[in-house]
């Protein structure tokens, strides 16, 4: 199924519909090979990891899934919706949420109006009602407001939400920004090396906090992740890049049995836990 002018095809129902599905997705820069046919699918509810030694081409993958590289090759679903490109302007309409690999708070607001603010993305009222205070802008603003403090408590973040995000300790921006995310709602989320930086007490506590808000919110996730422990400890499947190629995809149990992928991780040393190579 293609849909070369970028509009949206209905391929399947969407009841039946993979939350996320990438179809023999192909990326270059110049020369360079990013992706190389790469098939997805991530069933609705699934924590669905993505690894891969570096350069393999994970946080393109993440990039094409969210409109900001143009696949040249390939297609992108959306819950049965054919997207090609994936139109970046509307992932929030289209549900879905992404965290930075480098945190992309702003630093000089609170925790609590960083959250609001993730609301925005899904709100309808224009700049200038809001400005104005117009009725609609109003009741958006006092439904951000409430969900943003719903989020606060579940991500116990009460004692930060009046502190300027920058000032916060990193673990806690981090949970922040996962807080933000998911403002407007949505029912994918894509986590982009969340745990990078971290200790293994702030990556134990976040991954938690990753757990519970996939319980509650009903979440899918896909989740790139260099930490080989917290990978097997939450996906419910593994993809494995290499050179742009998808060369594995099971379960945890599944992939760490797995040659292929034993022999592409010869020599890089994955992480454990601790951030120690094992
Ligand atoms: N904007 C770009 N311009 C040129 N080449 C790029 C660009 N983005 C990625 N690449 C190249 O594409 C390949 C895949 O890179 P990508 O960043 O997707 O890998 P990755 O698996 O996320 O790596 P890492 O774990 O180091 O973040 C690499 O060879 C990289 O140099």
């Amino acid at each position: 199924m293609r849909a070369e002018d970028g509009r949206t095809k209905s391929v399947e129902p969407a009841a039946h519909a993979p939350a996320l599905e990438l179809v023999n997705i192909g990326l270059s820069f110049g020369g360079v090979v990013a992706l190389d046919g790469v098939d997805l699918k991530v069933a609705p509810g699934e924590i669905r990891a993505i690894i891969g030694p570096n350069g393999a081409g994970k946080s393109s993958l993440i990039n094409v899934l969210c409109g900001v590289y143009r696949p040249q090759r390939g297609h992108v679903a959306i819950g049965g919706q054919v997207h090609r490109p994936v139109p970046t302007q509307k992932l929030a309409a289209l549900g879905i949420a992404r965290t930075f690999q480098n945190l992309a708070l702003f630093k000089g607001l609170s925790a609590l109006d960083n959250i609001t603010a993730g609301r925005s993305y899904s709100t309808r009222s224009s700049f200038l009602a809001q400005i104005a205070g117009l009725p609609q802008a109003r009741r958006e603003r006092a439904a951000a407001l409430e969900r943003a403090q719903e989020l606060i408590a579940f991500f116990h973040l009460d004692a930060y939400a009046d502190r300027p995000a920058g000032t916060l300790p990193y673990g806690v921006q981090k949970r922040v920004e996962l807080a933000r995310a998911l403002a407007a709602g949505p029912r994918i989320l894509l986590l982009d090396e969340p745990m990078a930086g971290m200790t293994a007490t702030e990556k134990n506590e976040l991954a938690s906090f990753v757990r519970a808000a996939h319980r509650r919110f009903g979440l899918t996730v896909v989740l790139i992740e260099h930490d080989i422990g917290v990978v097997m400890e939450l996906s419910d499947r593994i993809a494995v890049l290499d050179y742009g190629r998808k060369i594995a995809d099971g379960t945890p149990s599944e992939i760490a049995a797995d040659q292929k992928v034993i022999d592409a991780y010869l020599g890089v040393a994955p992480e454990n836990q601790d951030g120690e190579g094992i």
